[in-house]
């Protein structure tokens, strides 16, 4: 059976593009289809590496994976505008029972990572979807000295924001990316 996986996010200097890449892989490597796309910056001037969302690709997905930087402990505008254009999903209850989980990068340890990825759960809930982080069953999250929640997986880019991917970090994005993609592919069986 067919399954997609939506890895949908902004990101303006590559810290949430570099996780939504590892996301992808996990996906993958769980038999899904992987389909990584942007949310229409606000700024048009701003391109990205995937093209930019179209609302069919949201209505249509088996899961969802939802990646913004924390921009003064929430979400980037360009994240929440995007969720604000979503009422005719909503309506029809498109994404209901469909899994879900949220992603970012903080330029600092404490710079409010964890709010944001709450912050951003919320419009997912609104539209009735279920939502997964990542389990204390995966190791990386009892060892990691920089990101990885288990509300989902983070990164902390640093004060220049160029900060690579911890080992840590990479694994627990790829971890996160299957365990969406299991979830996606069994609830899809399930309402068949
Ligand atoms: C306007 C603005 C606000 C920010 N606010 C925060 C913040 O509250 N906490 C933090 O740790 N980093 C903050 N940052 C840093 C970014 O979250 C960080 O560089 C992130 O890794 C960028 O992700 P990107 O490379 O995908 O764009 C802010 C950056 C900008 C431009």
């Amino acid at each position: 059976m067919s399954c997609r996986v939506l890895i949908l996010y902004y990101s303006r200097h590559g810290a949430v593009a570099a996780l939504a890449d590892k996301i992808a892989i996990g996906v993958q490597q769980s038999g899904a289809e992987a389909l990584v796309r942007c949310v229409p910056p606000l700024d048009k001037q701003h391109a990205s590496r995937h093209a930019v969302v179209d609302i069919k690709e949201l209505a249509s997905c088996d899961g969802l994976a939802f990646g913004s930087p924390v921009r003064f402990g929430n979400m980037v505008a360009d994240a929440k505008a995007f969720w604000d254009n979503t009422t005719s999903i909503w309506l029809k209850g498109e994404l209901i029972d469909k899994p879900a989980g949220v992603f970012t990068s903080s330029g600092s340890m404490h710079g409010g990572n964890e709010a944001t990825l709450l912050s951003m759960s919320l419009p997912l809930l609104h539209h009735g979807m279920l939502l997964t982080g990542i389990p204390y069953s995966e190791p990386e999250l009892h060892q990691t000295q920089t990101g990885g929640t288990p509300y989902g997986p983070t990164h902390v880019s640093g004060h220049h924001a160029d900060d690579k991917l911890s080992v840590d970090e990479q694994r627990l994005a790829i971890a996160f990316g299957k365990r969406l993609a299991t979830l996606s592919l069994q609830l899809k069986q399930h309402r068949l």
